[in-house]
C-alpha cells in the first residue's frame, strides 16, 4: 500500500470547513465542477483530485485496491495538512469512501456517498471490461460509460456535453482504468458498512443503469447506522453533473447541517 501523489486543485479559504471530492471511475476531476462554484459561495475549501491511474495522477503499476486509493486520499490530506475532511465521492469515488469511513473514521468528518455500490459484481464484467481497455484502449469503454452516465433524454439535448465526457473518458490512460477496474472486481464492502461512524448521506440516480437504487443505493444506506437515503428523479450514473441542482442542494443541505 504505498500512496501516490495524486494530482489536485485546492479551492476556497484556507479556514474553511474542507469538502474532497472523489470522482468516478473514468473521470477527471472537471467532473465535479458544477459543484465548485455553489460550495465555494457557501465558505466551504473545495478538494478536487485525479484518482490514481485517472486524469493527471500517477499511474503507478496494478493491481489497485481500495486500500490503495484510500491511502492515496489520506497522503492528500496529510500533504495539505487537512486533519479531518467531508468526502463526497461518486461510484469508484464513494467505494473509497466507504474504505475510508471504516479504516480512518478520525479523518473522515463526514460522507456523501453517490451513484455507488458496497458490491458490485459480477466479478466477470470488471475482468472483461479491464481486458477490453488493456487491449483496445479507453477509447473504446468511451461511448458505452457516457451512455450509462447520462439519461436517453439528457444526451440528445446535449451532445456537447456528451462529447466532453466521452473524451474525458478516453483520456484516461488504459492501465489506470484497468487497474481500477480490478479494485472493483474484488471489493466487498458490505459486511463493514455498519462499522461507518461518519455521518452519511446516500444520494442515486433514479435511472441509474450502473448501479440502481434499490440494487445498490439502498444497501448502503441500510448498512450504515443513521444513513439517509435520497433518491434524485432523471438522473443517471453522473447524477452530480445531469441534475447538478439538486446534487448540489442535498450535498449543501448535509454538510451545513453537521
Ligand atoms: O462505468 C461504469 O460502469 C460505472 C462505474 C462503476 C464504477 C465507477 O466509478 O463507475
Amino acid at each position: 500500500m504505498d500512496a501516490v501523489p495524486v494530482h489536485r486543485v485546492v479551492e476556497g479559504p484556507e479556514d474553511g470547513p474542507v469538502v474532497v471530492f472523489a470522482g468516478s471511475l473514468g473521470s477527471d476531476l472537471r467532473m465535479w465542477e458544477p459543484q465548485v462554484v455553489p460550495l465555494l459561495e457557501r465558505g466551504f475549501r473545495v478538494v478536487r483530485y485525479d484518482t490514481r491511474g485517472h486524469g493527471a495522477s500517477p499511474v503507478p503499476p496494478g493491481p489497485y485496491d481500495l486500500e490503495d486509493l484510500g491511502a492515496d486520499f489520506l497522503a492528500l490530506l496529510d500533504d495539505l495538512d487537512i486533519a479531518k475532511a467531508h468526502l463526497v465521492g461518486l461510484s469508484l469515488g464513494g467505494m473509497a469512501g466507504m474504505w475510508l469511513g471504516v479504516h480512518a473514521p478520525d479523518r473522515i468528518a463526514s460522507l456523501v456517498l453517490c451513484c455507488t455500490s458496497a458490491k458490485f459484481g459480477p466479478p466477470e464484467m470488471w475482468a472483461e471490461r479491464a481486458r477490453t481497455v488493456r487491449a483496445e484502449g479507453t477509447a473504446a469503454v468511451a461511448g458505452p460509460g457516457v451512455g450509462r452516465w447520462l439519461t436517453p433524454a439528457y444526451l440528445g439535448r446535449h451532445p456537447d456535453r456528451a462529447a466532453f465526457l466521452r473524451s474525458m473518458i478516453s483520456e484516461v490512460p488504459a492501465e489506470g482504468y484497468a487497474s481500477c477496474c480490478g479494485a472493483i472486481e474484488r471489493m466487498d464492502l458490505l459486511d463493514v458498512l455498519p462499522k461507518i461512524t461518519a455521518p452519511t448521506l446516500v444520494i442515486a440516480g433514479a435511472d441509474d443503469p450502473a448501479t440502481p437504487p434499490e440494487e445498490h443505493s439502498r444497501p448502503i444506506a441500510d448498512g450504515i447506522p443513521g444513513a439517509r437515503l435520497e433518491i434524485v428523479a432523471d438522473a443517471a450514473h453522473l447524477g452530480n453533473y445531469e441534475q447538478p441542482e439538486e446534487f448540489t442542494r442535498l450535498i449543501l443541505e448535509h454538510l451545513e447541517a453537521l
